[in-house]
């Protein structure tokens, strides 16, 4: 007998005036998973986030969160979950401290409780040692970190993260990502948004592919890219106004033009790419890689997750 999931929605509908920012979709988040939306911006899943934070209501379809109905027990459900929103809305007046102490008693936790909460909270955010400054004058990554902290005073059963990392440098996304992974294997469950490919591989152990509000794909990253793309891609860079595929078209499985480069899909990119110098065709520059889900984006849509 399977567990209950912690989300699950059918159908799942978000109209602003007559334009559909979620068309119908359906999910399912299982406890103890990370699970992401990936897609670009305006794919519709901050909007899908809203609702399952219950801060936003449905237009129509079916919603469950932690077993109970948004539309009748919001309190109830928000009061289990942690939040983390894709703007910082940290109390720039206060401490580091006194920010985490002060959402703690929104909760009703004992003052002795917080207390010992926001020390380990300040622990995990490895921002104890400036738990007595200020806010402001912190960098973007350690605010994410704080606002993360925060999210769990509650110790929730769910937690929502809104592009976690956007805006932040590669060093303090790194970071970051070292602290969810810390939660998923304390058997924190996690619901991540996100348009960054390399986010959703590092993070998710399932995600859904979004775009214009629907659902293209749904897997673990590795079977989307299994399904969805080829072994390797062969990168190739022409000079400006020759990139014609003709002389590649049928060296992989299939090739996509980008406006600054040529992808060739194909199972072994080394010998695609002595093909490609066989004909004495001389790109300007040659990469082979592993595919990711930026390539399963790409073959589903058409189009590419960050422009
Ligand atoms: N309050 C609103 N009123 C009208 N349209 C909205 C509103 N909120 C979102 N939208 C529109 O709904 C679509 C989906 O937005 P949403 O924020 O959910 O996308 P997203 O995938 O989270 O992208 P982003 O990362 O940019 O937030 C967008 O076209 C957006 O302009």
């Amino acid at each position: 007998m399977g567990v209950d999931p912690l989300v699950k929605a059918v159908g799942l509908t978000k109209r602003f005036a007559d334009f559909e920012a979620v068309a119908g979709i359906d999910i399912e988040v299982r406890k103890g998973e990370a699970f992401g939306f990936l897609g670009p911006n305006g794919a519709g899943k901050s909007s899908t986030m809203r609702m399952i934070a219950c801060v936003s209501p449905r237009s129509g379809g079916t919603l469950s969160v932690l077993g109970m109905d948004p539309e009748v027990d919001g309190p109830k459900i928000r009061a289990r979950l942690g939040v983390v929103p894709q703007q910082d809305n940290l109390d720039n007046e206060l401490t580091v401290r006194q920010n985490l102490q002060v959402y703690g008693r929104y909760f009703g936790l004992s003052r002795k409780h917080v207390r010992e909460k926001a020390d380990e909270l300040l622990e995990f955010a490895q921002l104890s040692d400036r738990a007595n400054d200020e806010v402001d004058p912190l960098s973007g990554g350690m605010k994410r970190r704080l606002t993360i902290a925060r999210s769990l005073v509650n110790d929730p059963d769910l937690l929502l993260l809104d592009e976690p990392t956007t805006g932040l440098d590669p060093q303090a996304r790194h970071l970051l990502w070292d602290r969810l992974f810390r939660l998923k294997h304390q058997g924190v469950t996690l619901i991540v948004t996100t348009h960054y490919m390399d986010e959703a591989e590092q993070l998710c152990d399932r995600l859904v592919v979004m775009d214009k509000g629907t659902i293209a794909a749904e897997g673990s990253p590795a079977e989307l890219i299994d399904r969805y793309s080829t072994k390797e891609v062969l990168e190739l860079r022409f000079p400006p106004g020759q990139q014609d595929p003709g002389p590649v078209e049928d060296l992989g499985e299939w090739v996509e033009v980008l406006p600054d480069r040529i992808l060739v899909y194909t199972t072994d990119g080394e010998a695609s790419l002595a093909a490609v110098h066989n004909r004495g065709v001389t790109p300007v520059s040659s990469l082979v890689r592993r595919s990711t889900l930026e390539d399963v984006f790409l073959k589903l849509t058409g189009r590419t997750l960050v422009d």
